[in-house]
């Protein structure tokens, strides 16, 4: 069988029998990468998306491995809402993983929600929120993450990104705001590309049969319309997709065996 060569950053993908199978390497993973970083740096900088993703950080629960006071928790995007409402990430994430676990309550970035109803100004503070934890401690035009978790929606769009939406161009801003969601809720924020292609891992998570038909026109034949196409590393970073079979069945892309 002909060898394909994929060039040096190219996606990796691994695909897992299950969704549990998959939560089990995604947190062995996730531990290696904090591990990394804290030996590196003393600390571990993480954007976590919303919608299925924190369910999948279960396995990160109990385990004695992870030291959550060096984490730096950000929201890749986030539902312009209350934190308690049902639509904000961080109320999942809280639901799902930081209730369970004992990370410092300032280790956890959640949007400023006394400027919910100034959606430039909640932007504004979440962005200078991320060059207070950036700037001066790497010296890069953008931040770079040790890990951005991202879902992927049915309609290929990912964090706050939308298909067709002119913030798909975006180039300046860190952060920046939907008043016009094609999902709900309408209003959101967001981090743009820059961001997202600087983290020096960015893991793609998808797990079932309805995420197949767009991670084939994601990863066989790219389709630059579909904003998680678009998510493209800036070297040295590196691009996975964690998946489960279910996800990955129409998909010809070459798989990779997991291993730490
Ligand atoms: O609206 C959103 O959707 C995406 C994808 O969600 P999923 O439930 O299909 O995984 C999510 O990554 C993003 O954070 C969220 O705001």
């Amino acid at each position: 069988m002909a060898t394909v060569h994929q060039p040096p950053n190219a996606p990796i993908l691994v695909s897992f029998p299950d969704a549990d199978a998959l939560v089990v390497s995604l947190s062995a993973f996730l531990v290696k990468a904090q591990k990394d970083s804290i030996d590196k740096k003393g600390r571990f900088t993480i954007a976590l998306s919303g919608g299925s993703l924190p369910k999948m950080l279960r396995g990160l629960i109990g385990n004695p491995a992870v030291k959550w006071n060096k984490w730096q928790v950000f929201y890749v995007d986030e539902r312009v809402v209350s934190l308690d409402h049902p639509d904000s990430n961080h109320r999942a994430c809280m639901e799902h993983l930081f209730s369970k676990v004992s990370i410092p309550e300032g280790n956890i970035h959640h949007i400023d929600t006394s400027l919910l109803d100034d959606l430039e100004e909640l932007s504004d503070a979440y962005e200078k929120d991320l060059i207070r934890e950036f700037a001066q401690k790497d010296s890069a035009r953008f931040p770079v993450f040790d890990v951005i978790l991202l879902g992927m929606g049915p309609d290929g769009h990912t964090a706050s990104l939308f298909p067709g939406h002119e913030l798909l161009l975006e180039e300046d801003r860190w952060v920046a705001y939907v008043n016009d969601s094609p999902k709900p809720p309408p209003k959101r924020i967001t981090f743009t590309y820059p961001v997202i292609n600087h983290a020096a891992r960015i893991v793609f998570v998808a797990a079932g049969k309805e995420k197949a038909t767009t991670l084939r026109s994601v990863l066989d034949v790219p389709e630059e319309g579909l904003p998680s196409a678009r998510v493209k590393p800036v070297y040295p970073g590196q691009l996975y997709w964690f998946v489960d079979d279910a996800a990955a069945a129409n998909v010809a892309y070459p798989r990779t065996p997991f291993k730490l």
